[in-house]
């Protein structure tokens, strides 16, 4: 059960601690978040409101722990990730509890979350140590000019202090995804968890305490990011951002200062089908795509753009497989479960109403008891809804009758978002066409949208993000080149 047994020394009273100078700790500002279960949309834990004095007191002693982990060999910041890893998947069963309480995660799914997210980090260990472990050697005489008189080496070092702000629906696994590349290259981490998945995110930072890292080299400081998050975010001790979230992330890169930032953020994952395509292996990744955790993945399928002649079967089988989804609480591993929050329920039954009055048509009647949506397939929606170019992060799947694959291609790329997108044909060259034709960060032929595995490149084009995620790409992001240039009396040339 959460907060108990392993995690006993995590909570105080009925409120969880936060974690800075290696242990747990109250907040002097006495005060409490609640985080509310989506399914009974009570109080089901509540976590401290750091105040901005804790927040100083982290980032000055994160500052230091730095230094030391900087010079810790790289062999042996592999071997304590690895064993955070291994008592983050040895906890998984509570974790995977707190996710299902804190963001009604269906169950498998939530356990799934917690053994990615384990993977993620022994295979980060691994990469680090391949690649941090190299550098390059530059010999002056390539430039026009010059003589072999210079050897240049570079290097990679770490940032200094990096900020990790995940989004609630992976609470866990989008923490790791920064915490393990940023540690494996020397910098040290300062954490603020989504308030919805905070006490996930608290249980997997335990993980590392007990795997045994250098005191204050990992802080984690919980808060509302409306009350702390600029004040963490203008930080003058943060060396580097890494967020995920929605528009959020837009305000940061306005206000953070001259550090490197990587930001993923929103999406509006479009799904272009072609006559010739696979139309059985379509519609299940439509439905997976559109539907897996009720929608609420940036990578899921947001607007499907089907050509007109095998729009009816297309829709049809999709609604086949809509009517076998399980709707209800996530402790039963339903299909569909409550999304996150009201007022994202809200937003969604706002997104499905201006549908209805502008003639959508429900391909099953729209149903909500508080927070649970039941899942909803519109059909022949037109580009004047607003459902055809906001994200609803919620199980209502909008589907656009195309006359021709470039009405689809230009839909996509009309959008402000371009993080991932697919498209669905036998035939490879019309995909590879295509393909290059989208304004996304990825295409996936065949395939719904996916951030995994892991360690693939994952980016959004546009306001889908700045950089790129991706085991081996966020290690380099966290980390700068540093040469050093060795001057010699005498041009030298080996063998020479
Ligand atoms: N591209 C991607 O990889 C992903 C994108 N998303 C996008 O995120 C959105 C949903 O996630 P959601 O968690 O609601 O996103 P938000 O942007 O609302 O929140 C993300 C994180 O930012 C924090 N935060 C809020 N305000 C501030 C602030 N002023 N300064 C710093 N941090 C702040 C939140 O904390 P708190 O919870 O306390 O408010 C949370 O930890 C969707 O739009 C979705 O598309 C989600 C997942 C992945
Ligand atoms: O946060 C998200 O929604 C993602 O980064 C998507 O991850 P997934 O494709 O593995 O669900």
């Amino acid at each position: 059960m959460a907060g108990t047994g392993t995690f006993g020394e995590i909570i105080d009273g009925d409120v969880f601690k936060y974690y800075a100078q290696g242990h747990w700790n109250k907040s002097s500002s006495g005060k409490s978040v609640p985080i509310i279960n989506p399914s009974t949309r009570k109080t089901q834990f509540k976590v401290q409101a750091c105040t901005q004095e804790e927040v100083n007191r982290v980032m000055e002693s994160a500052k230091t722990a730095q230094k030391s982990w900087a010079k810790t060999p790289l062999w042996k910041r592999a071997e304590l990730l690895h064993k955070a890893a291994a008592i983050l998947k040895e906890h998984k069963a509570p974790i995977a509890e707190c996710l299902v309480k804190e963001i009604a995660k269906p169950a498998k799914d939530a356990v799934s979350e917690v053994v990615r997210s384990g993977d993620l980090i022994s295979y980060c260990a691994e990469e680090g140590v391949r690649i941090l472990g190299e550098g390059k050697l530059l010999v002056s005489d390539s430039f026009p000019g010059n003589d072999r008189t210079k050897c240049c080496l570079s290097s990679k070092i770490p940032l200094g202090v990096v900020l990790a702000i995940p989004p609630f629906n992976y609470p866990v696994n989008l923490a790791v995804s920064k915490i393990a590349p940023a540690l494996i290259a020397g910098n040290s981490i300062v954490l603020k968890p989504p308030t919805q998945g905070a006490v996930a995110a608290l249980h997997m930072v335990h993980c590392f305490h007990l795997a045994g890292f250098p005191k204050d080299l990992i802080s984690c400081v919980t808060g509302k990011g409306s009350e702390i998050g600029d004040f963490l975010t203008m930080h003058s001790g943060v060396n580097c951002i890494s967020f995920t979230g929605g528009d959020t992330g837009i305000a940061i890169s306005k206000k953070a200062g001259m550090i490197p930032l990587q930001m993923e953020l929103g999406g509006k994952d479009a799904c272009i089908v072609l006559e010739d395509a696979d139309l059985d292996l379509a519609a299940a990744n439509m439905v997976k795509g559109g539907f897996s955790y009720s929608g609420q993945r940036c990578t899921a399928v947001k607007v499907v753009l089907v050509i007109e002649s095998v729009a009816n079967t297309l829709v049809k089988k999709i609604n086949d497989k809509v009517a076998k989804l399980t709707v209800g609480p996530p402790e039963k591993d339903s299909d569909i479960t409550p999304v996150v929050t009201e007022s994202s329920a809200n937003f969604i039954e706002g997104l499905v109403k201006d549908a209805k009055e502008k003639g959508a048509t429900f391909c099953q009647e729209y149903k909500r008891e508080g927070n649970l949506i039941w899942p909803l397939l519109l059909d022949n929606v037109r580009p004047d809804m607003r459902i055809a170019w906001e994200e609803p992060f919620g199980p209502v799947l909008p589907v656009i009758r195309i006359k021709s694959v470039d009405e689809g291609i230009n839909h996509c790329n009309a959008s402000n978002f371009g993080l991932q997108g697919c498209v669905f044909t036998r035939d490879i060259n019309k995909a590879m066409l295509i393909s290059d034709a989208m304004e996304t960060g990825t295409v996936q032929i065949n395939s719904a949208p996916s951030r995994g595995p892991d360690h693939f490149p994952f980016q959004g084009l546009k306001d889908s993000g700045i950089g790129s995620q991706g085991i081996t790409n966020s290690i380099n992001m966290m980390t700068k080149i540093k040469t050093t240039v060795i001057n010699l009396p005498a041009a030298s040339y080996t063998m020479g």
